[in-house]
């Protein structure tokens, strides 16, 4: 199984921030999260990997192609972006004569179904739809010309739960055959963590933690006790610290913690809070 995407030692500096030394690995066949506050650098590294902006250092891969040679795998890759890129006078009929000219691989069937699926009008243009329409349009067009690896930035942020529930199970079917990957910033980590196998923490333009998810959920939990108790514990299995005057909650590495005390299981956005957090004491 090789590396569909892989960052290595990737930094851009803007004035005021810095991506730093950004290194990334997604084996074929998997989603991974990359997750982080706003101005974190999620979208940065995304424009990157695209080859949308410039780098300053470092090398993306993308199927063993580095950027050089990215027109050769641009076919492979869909896209979704926050904002729409497609003109709003479109209808789906031109969407499709367009996409066909701009993909070889563009498949009309495979777009008609998605259409079919996401019950998107016929006879309304682009700027006639939903926030909600858009983004299922944006993504039915990006799984239509047979793409290898998915890439996704904020693209089911203000739609609503159904909505959203819906495109995970599309995201989910997408990957089955294990050839396909995505990679999908968000800041509804409830969500990632529902789909993902893979979760990136980017804090301040670097790398907190990259990892499998079901390793991060087995590693963490939260500790809650006394000020007292929390004394006795050795801090190096200690990631992040909330302190109240009734006690301590603290999200630790849970084996490592011996003696008779409360660890509740850690989900993965108590575990990226937790992480930030304590880099920002
Ligand atoms: N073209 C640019 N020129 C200067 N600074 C920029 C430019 N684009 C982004 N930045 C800065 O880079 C930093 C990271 O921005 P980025 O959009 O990557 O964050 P993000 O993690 O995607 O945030 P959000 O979750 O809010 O979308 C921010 O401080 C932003 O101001």
């Amino acid at each position: 199984m090789g590396n569909i995407l892989e960052l290595k030692d990737i930094s851009k500096e803007y004035e005021g921030f810095k991506l730093d030394n950004i290194n990334i690995t997604l084996p074929s066949g998997y989603i991974m999260g990359f997750i982080g506050e706003n101005g974190a650098g999620k979208s940065t590294t995304i424009k990157v990997i695209l080859d949308l902006i410039h780098k300053d250092s470092g090398t993306v891969k993308i199927l063993g192609k580095d950027s050089k040679e990215l027109k050769l795998v641009k076919e492979d890759i869909g896209v979704v972006m926050d904002e729409s890129y497609l003109p709003e006078t479109l209808n789906l009929k031109e969407v499709n004569l367009i996409m066909k000219n701009v993909y070889k691989k563009w498949d009309k069937e495979v777009f008609k179904s998605y259409i079919d699926r996401f019950n998107l009008p016929n006879n309304k243009t682009i700027k006639d739809y939903s926030r909600g329409m858009k983004m299922k349009l944006a993504i039915s067009i990006a799984l239509s010309h047979d793409p290898k690896l998915l890439i996704l930035d904020e693209a089911t942020s203000g739609l609503d739960p159904m909505v959203r529930d819906e495109i995970l199970d599309v995201f989910l079917e997408f990957i089955r055959d294990e050839q396909h990957s995505i990679f999908i910033s968000s800041h509804i980590i409830s969500d990632l963590e529902k789909v993902c196998d893979y979760i990136t923490l980017i804090h301040k333009g670097k790398i907190v933690f990259t990892e499998e998810k079901d390793n991060l959920l087995e590693k963490y939990g939260i500790l809650k006790c006394s000020h007292s108790e929390f004394e006795k514990i050795n801090k190096e299995n200690v990631k992040g610290v909330r302190k109240n005057q009734f006690g301590v909650e603290a999200l630790v590495l849970k084996r490592k913690i011996s003696g008779k005390y409360v660890i509740d299981p850690a989900n993965i956005e108590d575990i990226m809070l937790y992480h930030i957090k304590e880099r920002v004491q």
